[in-house]
Order: structure tokens, then C-alpha cells, then sequence
């Protein structure tokens, strides 16, 4: 008989407040080993909380954490010498050059002098930064001081690592770069649990997804299934005024009008015959729309549906509003 491994990370009912503020309400979640797993929400959705919880810096008020085998609550140092963490904020100091920032690294996980020189020579070739090995980090393009703290978090070999916004202010090049990075180290086994706030990220990297908002994972998934969640794609109608985008809302009951950008978002799943019968009810109706676009469903969509807002609107702390929670109740996958 054969039994499916123990996931790298095992999550059970987790919950965290601080105050009256409930920031994770119950979360459930597993990552398999060898996997990416990416944590997707919105600002203060409390993606960096989970983290925190699960690399044992801060205690959750109840529920069951488990990483790479061991209890966070009772064993904190048997999950802290399996893991590596790259944060928001960064543990390269500034004042010493990359090499440096590297060789105390390798003094922390009391590695001897000579296996952590060649650590380091192999990881600044490895990341790219032999040049700028010599330098001081505070020189460092964000790109560049990324990637030595990627390199950082590989030091103590971990089977884990945890990413909280890997590419959050970095150029579309450095993210290519820091996302070829994180493909590497799994090809060599390591699971990866990221956060981000990129849909794209997440859609381009992570095998499993689990979107975060408001305390609670309202859809969990592969992007693939998570896409599937989302009833076809729509139809995007560009309008010259407001008068003719009025109008157009008067004939087409069941679109979204987007006043600002004179646009409305019809329900539409893209094949050729909705097409036509789209142009149809425009013709029957005259009315005059300056440009048409068409969208297969992408993770925006889920997103749109599982927390009811566009990603782009979300505020700080946003909470599903009583419309979408209809929709998040048939978006969840579990
Ligand atoms: N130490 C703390 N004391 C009080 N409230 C906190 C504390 N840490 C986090 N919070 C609150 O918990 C909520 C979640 O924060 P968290 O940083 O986990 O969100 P996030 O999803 O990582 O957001 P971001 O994408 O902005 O980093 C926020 O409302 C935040 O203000």
C-alpha cells in the first residue's frame, strides 16, 4: 500500500487576531513538497501574517501549523533550521558588500570558514553577482539586492522557503530573473510558498493557489481550476460619451458599466457564435460603440469574482462586500 507523502507544509484551523481585529479566521492549507504554493490577496489581507506564523516569528492564537514535519508551537528550532525566509524587508545589510552579507550568513549556520567561502563564491555565481560581490549592498539595484537575498535565505540549505512579495517593486526583467530563480530551486526539490499581490505572478509560478482576503481563503486551487470557477469570459464595449454608454446599459441589462473609463463589461465566453449574437443586439439596438476587446477568463476575473472586487480596486483591508458573497460561496473550491 502505498501512502501520499507528508506535505512540506500542513495548516489546520489557523486563527490570529490582534485585538477586536480578526486578521486569519480559520485557515486550512497543504503544500506538497516540491511544489510552489502561492498565497495571493490584497493589501492586509494578512499574507504576511500567515508567514510570519509559519516561520515561527510570531505564535498563532489557535490551530494546527505544521512545516517540514514539525509543530511550530513545539518545535520552533526544528522548523527554523528547515526553512528559509526572504521578507518584504530584506536581511541584506547595507554596509557590507554581497560576499560579506553572505559570509555571515554562513557564520550564523556555524558552517566552517572554508565551506563558506565556497558557498558563497558558488551562490554569487549562482545569482548572478560576482561583480557586485565586492561591493556594498546599499549600491544594489532592487534587483540585484533581491537576488543576494534569495542567495541569503539558501545558505542553511533549506527544503522550505518562504517568499512574502518576492518581486513587489521590481522591474519586469529583474521579476523574469527572481522567477527563473525560484523555478531553479524547485527543479532541485525545494517547496516555495510565496506571497504576492501580482495575479500574474502567481498564475506563471505557483502549481497551487489560494486566494486570501478578508481572514479567509476564498478559493484555493491550481490557476487552471481557478479560472474554470469563473462562468466564461466577457466582452469589453469602449464607448465615445456617456450618453451612448447610458443607452447601452439600458439595451444590455446583464453588463457592468465602468463609468470612468466609458466602458462596459458584457458576459460573454469569446466563441463566434455569442460574438454575433452580441453584434446582433448592438445593431437592433444602433448603438455606436468605438471599440470591442475580448477576454478569456485570467485569474483578474477570479479575482474579481471571489472577493467581488477588480484587483486593481481593492483598497487596504478590503472586506467581500454582501454581493460577492454569493459569488465567493460558489467560487470556493476546497
Ligand atoms: N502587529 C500588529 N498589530 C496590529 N495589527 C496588525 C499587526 N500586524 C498586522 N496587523 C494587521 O493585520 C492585517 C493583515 O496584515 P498583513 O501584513 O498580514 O497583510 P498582508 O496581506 O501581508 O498585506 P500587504 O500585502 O500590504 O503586505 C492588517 O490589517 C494589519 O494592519
Amino acid at each position: 500500500m502505498t501512502s501520499s507523502p507528508r506535505p512540506a507544509i500542513a495548516v489546520t484551523g489557523l486563527h490570529k487576531a490582534y485585538g477586536d481585529k480578526v486578521v486569519l479566521d480559520g485557515i486550512d492549507l497543504n503544500v506538497a513538497a516540491g511544489s510552489i504554493f502561492a498565497l495571493l490577496g490584497p493589501n492586509g489581507a494578512g499574507k504576511t501574517t500567515a508567514v510570519q506564523i509559519l516561520t515561527t516569528y510570531i505564535t498563532a492564537d489557535s490551530g494546527e501549523v505544521e512545516v517540514a514535519g514539525h509543530k511550530v508551537n513545539q518545535q520552533p528550532d526544528a522548523v527554523r533550521a528547515a526553512i528559509g525566509v526572504t521578507g518584504q524587508f530584506s536581511a541584506v545589510d547595507g554596509l557590507l558588500t554581497g560576499e560579506e552579507n553572505l559570509l555571515l550568513m554562513a557564520n550564523l549556520h556555524h558552517l566552517p570558514k572554508l565551506a563558506g567561502r565556497r558557498l558563497a563564491t558558488e551562490l554569487l555565481e549562482k545569482f548572478d553577482l560576482v561583480e557586485a560581490g565586492k561591493k556594498p549592498a546599499s549600491t544594489y539595484s532592487g534587483g540585484m539586492k533581491r537576488r543576494l537575498d534569495l542567495a541569503m535565505s539558501l545558505v542553511g540549505d533549506p527544503r522550505i522557503i518562504f517568499l512574502d512579495e518576492p518581486t513587489t517593486g521590481l522591474d519586469p526583467r529583474s521579476r523574469q530573473t527572481v522567477w527563473e530563480i525560484i523555478r531553479g530551486l524547485v527543479a532541485e526539490g525545494v517547496t516555495i510558498f510565496l506571497t504576492t499581490q501580482y495575479l500574474e505572478e502567481a498564475d506563471r509560478l505557483a502549481d497551487r493557489i489560494a486566494v486570501l482576503d478578508g481572514g479567509k481563503l476564498v478559493a484555493q486551487g491550481t490557476a487552471e481550476e481557478l479560472k474554470r470557477l469563473v462562468p466564461g469570459g466577457h466582452v469589453r464595449l469602449q464607448f465615445a460619451d456617456s450618453a451612448e454608454l447610458a443607452l447601452a446599459v439600458q439595451h444590455l441589462r446583464d453588463a457592468a458599466p465602468d463609468q470612468d473609463s466609458l466602458s462596459l463589461r458584457v458576459p460573454n465566453d469569446g466563441t463566434v457564435h455569442s460574438l454575433r449574437a452580441l453584434l446582433a443586439r448592438l445593431d437592433d439596438a444602433s448603438l455606436e460603440v468605438e471599440s470591442l476587446s475580448v477576454h478569456t477568463p485570467d485569474l483578474d476575473d477570479v479575482f474579481f469574482a471571489v472577493t467581488g472586487q477588480p484587483k486593481t480596486a481593492i483598497p487596504a483591508n478590503a472586506h467581500a462586500n454582501a454581493a460577492s458573497t454569493d459569488a465567493t460561496e460558489k467560487a470556493t473550491i476546497r
